[in-house]
Parts: C-alpha cells; structure tokens; sequence
C-alpha cells in the first residue's frame, strides 16, 4: 500500500544543539535503512520549509504507523498522511 506523507518538524529552540545533532543522525540513518529496504519510496525537501513529502509503501495502516511513530523525530513532527492508489491513466509499470 503506497502513501503520500507530509512531515512538518518543529524542533524546541530550546533543544540543546547536541542532542538536536543526535536525533538527527538517528532519524537519518532510520529513513535511509527504509529507503535501503523499499518501504520509504520517495523523500523530497519541501522548499523554503523545514519538511518533506515522502512516499512509503508499506503492508497496511499498522506497519505505517509503527514506521511513523518509530521516527527519532516523530515528537517534534506534525505528520499528514494520504493514502494512494494507482491512477486508471498511469502509464509507468513500477508505480503501483
Ligand atoms: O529532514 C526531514 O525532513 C525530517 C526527517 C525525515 C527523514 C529524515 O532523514 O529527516
């Protein structure tokens, strides 16, 4: 099952910058084993903001939530999840 997601990261000012430094490096290594594993499809920055859209295709709604709410960042995150499905007028074969 493919869905689109936003993530918004919202990190506290206050947050003492080497522990911001550390969830960031635990939350890059995480993203990039997924994306290695095929369940995270696509991630791309959003410009000007700190997000991203993502594409995850995973088995259904639970192992998207248990890869969401595993993020090192999921804390600081407001997260928008849409589901998709293949467009009747898609014509690429590996966008299922
Ligand atoms: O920077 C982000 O958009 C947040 C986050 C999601 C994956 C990752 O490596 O960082």
């Amino acid at each position: 099952m493919l869905f689109h997601v936003r993530m918004n990261v919202r990190i506290p000012h206050d947050l003492p910058s080497e522990e911001t430094a550390e969830i960031i490096a635990r939350e890059k290594a995480y993203s990039q084993e997924l994306q290695r594993s095929g369940k995270w499809r696509h991630i791309w920055r959003i410009a000007g903001e700190y997000a991203n859209y993502s594409v995850l295709d995973v088995n259904d709604n639970a192992e998207l939530h248990e890869i969401l709410s595993g993020l090192p960042l999921f804390k600081f995150m407001d997260i928008e999840v849409t589901p998709l499905l293949r467009h009747p007028s898609a014509i690429r074969d590996d966008d299922t």
